[in-house]
């Protein structure tokens, strides 16, 4: 295999989920040194693999070991939290549902995903029938996917990606849901794709399956790569496992579960740095340093990698930002600005807004006000028949609040005459 074109190259990928139960704590968590304290779940610790072309790949591994969360990092689905996924060519992911918008007929995923996967409208067209007869639908396929089952979801997924003509097919745990016939045709389908010089990774719990379809398997445990390498030399060593894991105690299981998934919380790039230089030093003591330097990317996490002048900038636009809408919209002064940059925050509370709208005249439904809010709206122009107490009313604010910021000395108005109106806070 080495010979063929690399199509995956993962490079040390991890996948970190907080595990954050409240919503405030999830936005926290997306700023790292504000969130800290919010538990971490190492769900893939530093993966490392190259795929190639005509290479058909099983994963597997006991529930939860990582299997779709790395897949999915393949198929582009989600991003690592560090390390490099590279992927050289286009992917499709068959998974139960995956990438289906339930409310849609059968009919208008598929229009949706091949037009997400880069076909044209004609090509579409041209497939249609043929998409429509392997997925054995009939007369469902104009029904919402919604009211599927999950054979005929998956059965779905699998008729769009076999005409999608991806370079990389996911088949994450599809097959297992067919009806025998189904999963045997979509099975002799996915060996043509192998024939065809495509890239298979391939998920199932079925060793039958698995020994079928796969030339080499990577089994993930608990977030790492056990073992990577051909069938006849995983599989067995995997069996193994099995008979050994299912023949502990209740108490026994749960013990190993515990220790494992503890590891996974407890996590660190900085070990995962320190197994790879151990790694190196004893692969090859000489040239270890110079790897581990040129790698150093590998082990920071991606939203670190913001470069410093990079930073500086995003903070100065931000202030800049938030300094011209208050001076904007609640109409202060610079001097004003800097020494209250937090009232853009405080007076955009939703009564605030509210009371902002009912001063230049508008309401949420109101359409033909779409002008912007501008500082000289704050100007207001006296009607016919209206009263300081009626202005005041509507705009939410006290009349001896206006007399101040206009400096009059009693409460008549006329037509006409131009008031300023006070923001209160
Ligand atoms: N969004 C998420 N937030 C928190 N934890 C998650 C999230 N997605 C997955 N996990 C956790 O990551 C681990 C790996 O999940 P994943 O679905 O990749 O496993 P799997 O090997 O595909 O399992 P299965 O065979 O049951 O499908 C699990 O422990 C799971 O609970």
């Amino acid at each position: 295999m080495a010979d063929k074109k690399v199509t995956v190259a993962a490079n040390h990928v991890t996948k970190r989920f907080d595990l954050a139960e409240r919503q405030s704590d999830k936005v926290k968590a997306v700023f790292k040194f504000w969130g800290k304290g919010i538990p971490n779940f190492w769900a893939v610790k530093g993966v490392s693999f190259e795929a190639h072309a005509g290479e058909t790949i099983g994963v597997i591994g006991t529930n939860g070991s990582g299997k779709s969360t790395l897949l999915e990092m393949v198929a582009g689905l989600t991003q690592p939290t560090s390390g490099q996924m590279t992927i050289n060519g286009s992917t499709s992911i068959i998974a139960i549902g995956a990438g289906m918008r339930p409310q849609l007929t059968g009919r208008a995923n598929i229009r949706l995903k091949a037009l997400m996967q880069g076909m044209t409208e004609k090509e579409i067209e041209a497939k249609m029938d043929d998409i429509i007869e392997f997925s054995e639908l009939g007369d469902f396929i104009d029904q919402p996917v919604k009211s599927y089952s999950s054979g005929m979801k998956s059965k779905l997924g699998f008729a769009i990606s076999v005409y999608s003509d991806a370079d990389i097919v996911i088949i994450d745990e599809a097959l297992s849901v067919g009806d025998p016939t189904f999963t045997q045709k979509s099975m002799e389908r996915t060996k043509r794709f192998k024939e065809e010089g495509k890239t298979i990774f391939f998920v199932s719990h079925s060793a039958a399956q698995m020994r079928q379809m796969a030339d080499r398997v990577i089994w993930m445990h608990y977030g790492d790569i056990r073992m990577d390498g051909p069938i006849d030399e995983v599989m067995p060593e995997y069996d193994r496992f099995l008979k050994h894991f299912n023949r502990l105690s209740e108490n026994e299981r749960l013990t190993y579960q515990k220790r494992y998934k503890e590891a996974q919380k407890t996590f660190t790039l900085e070990h995962l740095k320190q197994i790879e230089r151990n790694r190196q030093m004893l692969a090859d003591p000489a040239t270890a340093v110079q790897r581990q330097k040129e790698n150093q990317h590998a082990f920071v996490e991606d939203n670190e990698k913001m470069g410093w002048f990079t930073r500086v900038v995003l903070i100065i636009f931000i202030v800049a930002t938030v300094g011209l809408m208050n001076k904007q919209l609640l109409n202060m002064s610079w001097a004003n600005v800097m020494a209250h940059p937090t009232h853009l925050i405080t007076n955009f509370a939703p009564s605030k807004l509210a009371a902002l709208d009912k001063r230049h005249g508008r309401n949420g439904n109101n359409s033909q006000q779409t002008d912007m809010l501008t500082a000289t709206q704050n100007s207001y122009t006296v009607k016919e028949g209206e009263t300081l107490a009626s202005i005041a009313a509507n705009a939410n604010i006290s009349v001896a609040a206006i007399m101040q910021a206009n400096q009059l000395t009693d409460e008549t108005v006329t037509p006409g005459q131009v008031l300023t109106l006070p923001v209160e806070r």
